[in-house]
């Protein structure tokens, strides 16, 4: 478990674990809010008014500091360690939490989200309320539990990293000035008439195989966001990645089959000899390649990337401890 995060030892911090989690006493707890500007379509002024006046009322020790679009947050770690700061707040979406935990998740920190992003997709599958007020209530009284993520080569994933026509999605709608769910919903239905299958080995320990897909999801959490899900049976603790396989089939058939699988109608599946005729394979592994032969585009957690010929995906058990609802 080389990328675990421990945390500090509960004299410092006055933590209590138990067999479920770590359970929060805010006396001694010092936060870092982490607000993106430009996150989302919601603004986030009166939001961050709120969160001071709470923050006052409740005496916390707290600091408000704005997220950068390089990623780079080298400038917290000495902060982190010489202050004691025990939590970072992340008020953003998806893009923003892979880049904060990412740069934060060796220190000894626990990680909160308040959801200002358009999909939120780590928050929902993390039971995390859509009420930034509810989200920050349940960070002060909440359980951090220790959460899985995986690399991509040598990027870090914590939610969904997908291939083919979600990844072309994720770049157009990183072209355009507006964000939130309409804008992304504009360009899913614009990519839907363009799709088209790409070309894709997978390798497994034991096992390999040719797929001509129109995408592949690789999931940690169930969901593209906004609770779309793609992957029913995904669990943030489970140590497997869910793997999403939609292949090429007839496009009139495509939004059924899709349906089939966020109902969770398309159960997980052993993978058999007749693979080529089901139209999504759906399957858990803790690691896998994808050799991405027709270079189909890329997302990370949503945000777009340069596609790689080759992916080796491998999962790191309880990487960071994420505040989340035990509901
Ligand atoms: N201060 C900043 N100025 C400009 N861009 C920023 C700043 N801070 C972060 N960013 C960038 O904002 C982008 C969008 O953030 P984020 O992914 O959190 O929101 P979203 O795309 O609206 O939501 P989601 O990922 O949940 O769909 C990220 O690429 C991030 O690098």
């Amino acid at each position: 478990m080389e990328y675990s995060a421990e945390l500090p030892p509960v004299e410092t911090l006055n933590i209590i674990s138990t067999k479920s989690g770590t359970v929060l006493n805010s006396v001694k707890r010092r936060f870092i809010y982490l607000v993106n500007p430009v996150s989302g379509t919601s603004k986030k002024e009166a939001f961050v008014r709120l969160l001071k006046n709470i923050s006052d009322q409740r005496n916390l020790t707290y600091e408000i500091v704005p997220t950068n679009s390089t990623g780079n947050y080298d400038f917290l770690i000495d902060k982190i360690r010489d202050e004691f700061i025990t939590d970072i707040v992340i008020i953003g979406g998806d893009g923003t939490v892979n880049q904060v935990i990412s740069a934060l998740r060796h220190l000894p920190v626990r990680f909160g989200i308040i959801p200002f992003g358009s999909g939120n997709g780590l928050a929902y599958s993390a039971g995390i309320p859509k009420k930034p007020k509810e989200a920050f209530e349940l960070i002060l009284s909440g359980t951090a539990m220790p959460v899985d993520a995986f690399m991509v080569n040598d990027q870090f994933s914590c939610m969904l990293t997908g291939l083919g026509f979600d990844a072309q999605v994720a770049h157009d709608f990183a072209a355009k000035h507006s964000r939130g769910l309409f804008t992304y919903t504009q360009q899913s239905l614009l990519n839907y008439f363009k799709a088209h299958p790409y070309q894709f080995e997978v390798v497994l320990e034991n096992f390999s195989f040719f797929s001509d897909a129109f995408f592949i999801s690789v999931a940690n959490s169930n969901q593209f966001g906004n609770n779309f899900t793609i992957a029913p049976a995904a669990d943030l603790q489970d140590g497997l990645l869910d793997i999403v396989i939609v292949q090429k089939m007839n496009k009139a058939k495509l939004p059924f089959a899709i349906l089939r699988q966020i109902r969770g109608n398309n159960k997980l599946q052993q993978l058999v000899e007749d693979m080529s005729n089901k139209n999504i394979l759906y399957f858990q592994t803790p690691s896998l390649t994808i050799k991405n032969l027709k270079l189909a585009p890329l997302h990370i957690d949503g945000e777009p990337r340069e596609t790689m010929e080759e992916l080796k995906i491998e999962i790191i058990p309880r990487c960071f401890h994420l505040i989340r609802s035990m509901a």
